[in-house]
């Protein structure tokens, strides 16, 4: 029965089981029928890689989402990144996205997925390779085309905003506007500085590259030479002393030639370059600075390409203000000195008072037991020339003086000038190796093919070795005196440097003419000077050294009141834009040794403008001198005439008040100026209007008589007033 009652139990149990495992076959089935019904989305992914980029096919029930469409889902990286590029300019305009499918090969593994079921994953996985090739291409395009962009830019100190642009490959405007954002209003011609420049370039991709007119000419000057292939080279001597103590007489009289009585006005007003050869068989070059204190400027150069200075004292007059100046110009730049004691022949010579008077100046000869060597000359006489010679040519093997003159030349421009025939010529001074017909030279912003070389006699010379000084013609334009002097390799090279320098110079006056017009610095300093009246000039002249000459010596004329103020300076005739450059700032015009060209002459009497030609600088100052002074203020001086009282005062209807005075000393005069004084304080002063004696205006009311008065634009007298009569005097002023 147990037994019985076992096996039914069992049979319940297997019977429940089965029940059981039917029901929980049925529910899965009706469940997964409600989900396919439903479109209900399968228990999420598991994977990380799912998860990152959910994939539409990992999941039992995925199939649901098979007709789901892209827009319904979220974007995806690779997706995002496609459109990312796609909105760079220069894009495609469509790209097609594949979707997706990161880890799906693992994860299709054993499961079903829609890509298996469709069978779409293989030609996926291409599309994605393919996709990512492209975006890599296109991300290598981008850089590409920046990498062919971003140039290295060559900045200059300053440089306009078109060049930038032009040498960026960038179009101006764009400049303009990064210039804009960083609140600078600008033009395309604008000039900016390179910090500027710099920043822009940058800000736009590219780099930069600074550069500075040393970067532009080096290795242009002082390139070191090999000992062994330095020769010996005659010594340059600068003569200098004070005016007329026999600069010129002396070199004269060592060269034999007659500069002095060439001279207008007996100054020297060109720096000359000669070579003599001294006794001793040794070539030595002179440069013969003038003496008057206006070229200071000139000798202070003359003294820099000097070796030795022969210091010429005359002995009659001993040491003066040009002769100490000399000593210092001389010590500034390290040059030995000699003193030549000149006008020896003299019945007061006083050479012993020279030698002393030195010494004040910490110059100590040897017959006073110093260095520095001497000698007593007489230009005139000719005496003792040969022995200065024998000391110059000491001095010069004391100081073992040697060049390579196996060098392209190097040299400074002495003096330069415009010649009507033969165009700019330039005194140069060589002083390292050899300068030769056919030479490439730069001299300042000037450059040119030696056409020709004249040395100091005027012959032809086809080189010119170190020391020597030629006349060099060939330069495209007038260098400066004192601008420094090399050969070139080439003309290319040539017109790079001065076009550099060029630009410099015109930038840099840019640059001031933009300050000019804006700074405050500048508006403030002009407000200082609004006081100050200024005589403006155009000076031209045949030498650039009697223009700066000119230019310094009018300088020293300038007061705190009254300015000479040269609006432009230049070399060569008077042309018609000097003319038209006075007109626009009432300018008188100074010719030096210059003529005005037919044409201006006709439009500087057409426009009214002076033109003052003059062959002695002498002359030309004392004529700036009076014609500033007549901008001075004058000076104002009062001569008291008289004094009277007043005793009444009266109303007279249609004439106002009227004073009934006595005159009580000197005079009182209609006219004269007036000052009322009132209990010994001054309470008017003007112009007496009227002045009556009875009825009648008379003009003048002499002491112990009575009269009436009238004030201009004044009624307050008062009975017991004084009134002080004078008139006021102008005195010119002169500088
Ligand atoms: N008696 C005498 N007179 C001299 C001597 N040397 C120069 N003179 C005269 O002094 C004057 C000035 O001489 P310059 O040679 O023109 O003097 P400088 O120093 O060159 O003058 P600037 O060129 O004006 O600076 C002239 O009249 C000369 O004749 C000399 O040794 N003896």
């Amino acid at each position: 029965m147990r037994n019985a009652l076992r096996l039914r139990r069992a049979s319940a149990r297997e019977e429940a089981r089965r029940t059981q495992e039917a029901e929980s076959k049925r529910r899965s089935e009706q469940e997964a029928k409600r989900r396919l019904a439903g479109g209900e989305p399968g228990p999420a992914p598991v994977s990380t890689v799912a998860r990152k980029a959910p994939s539409f096919a990992a999941a039992p029930g995925a199939a649901a989402a098979v007709g789901a469409t892209a827009a319904a889902r979220p974007a995806t990286v690779e997706e995002e990144e496609a459109k990312r590029i796609l909105r760079r300019p220069g894009m495609p305009t469509k790209v097609i996205v594949p979707r997706p499918v990161k880890g799906a090969e693992q994860k299709s593994r054993g499961r079903l997925t829609v890509a298996n079921v469709t069978g779409e994953e293989e030609e996926r996985t291409r599309s994605v390779a393919a996709f990512r090739r492209r975006v890599q291409r296109l991300k290598g395009h981008v850089n590409e085309t920046k990498e062919k962009l971003a140039r290295e830019v060559i900045l200059p100190e300053t440089i306009t905003i078109q060049e930038l642009a032009n040498r960026m490959s960038e179009r101006g405007v764009d400049v303009i506007k990064l210039l804009m954002k960083q609140g600078q209003m600008a033009k395309i011609t604008d000039v900016i500085d390179a910090d500027t420049a710099q920043l822009i370039a940058e800000e736009l991709g590219h780099t930069v590259k600074r550069v500075a007119e040393s970067d532009v000419e080096e290795g242009l000057f002082d390139a070191p030479d090999a000992e062994e292939s330095l020769l010996p080279r005659p010594p340059v001597v600068t003569i200098m002393g004070h005016v007329d103590h026999g600069k010129t007489s002396l070199l004269d009289a060592i060269r034999h030639a007659n500069v002095v009585s060439g001279e207008a006005g007996g100054i020297t007003q060109h720096i000359g370059a000669y070579q003599i050869v001294a006794p001793n068989g040794a070539p030595v070059t002179f440069i013969d600075t003038p003496g008057h204190a206006a070229f200071t400027a000139m000798r202070a150069r003359g003294a820099k390409v000097t070796d030795i200075v022969v210091l010429v004292v005359a002995a009659d007059d001993g040491v003066m203000p040009q002769t100490a100046e000399a000593i210092a110009h001389a010590r500034a730049a390290g040059v030995p000195i000699i003193v030549a004691i000149n006008k020896i022949d003299k019945p007061d010579a006083k050479p012993e008072r020279v030698r002393s008077e030195l010494l004040q100046h910490e110059v100590q000869v040897e017959t006073l037991g110093g260095e520095t060597l001497e000698v007593e000359v007489s230009a005139t006489k000719k005496i003792n020339l040969d022995k200065l010679l024998d000391l110059i040519a000491l001095q010069a093997e004391l100081l073992d003086l040697k060049a390579n003159p196996a060098r392209p030349a190097e040299g400074t421009v002495i003096e330069a000038r415009l010649d009507k025939g033969r165009g700019p010529v330039a005194t140069v001074l060589v002083q390292r190796g050899t300068l030769k017909v056919g030479d490439v030279i730069v001299g300042g912003s000037q450059w040119g093919r030696v056409r020709a070389l004249l040395d100091d006699k005027g012959e032809a010379a086809q080189e010119a070795g170190p020391s020597t000084p030629v006349e060099v013609l060939g330069f495209s334009g007038s260098p400066e005196a004192g601008d420094r002097v090399a050969v070139v390799e080439s003309e290319a090279r040539a017109r790079e440097i001065t076009e550099y320098r060029e630009r410099q110079k015109r930038e840099k006056a840019a640059a001031r003419g933009t300050l000019a017009r804006g700074s405050l610095a500048d508006m403030m300093s002009q407000l200082k000077t609004a006081g100050r009246k200024e005589f403006p000039l155009v000076i031209k002249g045949d030498v650039q050294g009697s223009v700066e000459a000119i230019i310094a010596t009018l300088e020293k004329l300038n007061t705190d009141e009254v300015a000479a103020r040269v609006i432009h300076a230049g070399v060569g005739g008077i042309t018609e834009s000097d003319i038209t450059l006075a007109e626009a700032s009432h300018a008188a015009v100074i010719g030096f040794n210059v003529r005005a060209h037919k044409e201006a002459r006709a439009l500087a009497e057409q426009a009214g403008i002076e033109i003052r030609y003059y062959n002695i600088i002498y002359n030309l100052v004392d004529d700036v001198k009076a014609a500033m002074s007549g901008l001075l203020a004058p000076t104002l001086r009062e001569e008291m005439l008289g004094n009277a009282e007043i005793l009444e005062v009266f109303n007279i209807s249609k004439v106002g008040k009227v004073a009934g005075c006595r005159v009580t000393d000197g005079t009182v005069q209609r006219g004269a100026h007036v000052r009322l004084i009132r209990d010994n304080v001054v309470v008017h002063e003007g112009k007496l209007s009227t002045l009556k004696r009875f009825k009648d205006e008379v003009k003048e009311v002499v002491a112990g008589q009575e009269c009436g008065m009238a004030f201009e634009n004044y009624q307050d007298m008062r009975q017991g007033d004084v009134i002080e009569c004078y008139n006021v005097h102008e005195i010119k002023r002169s500088l």
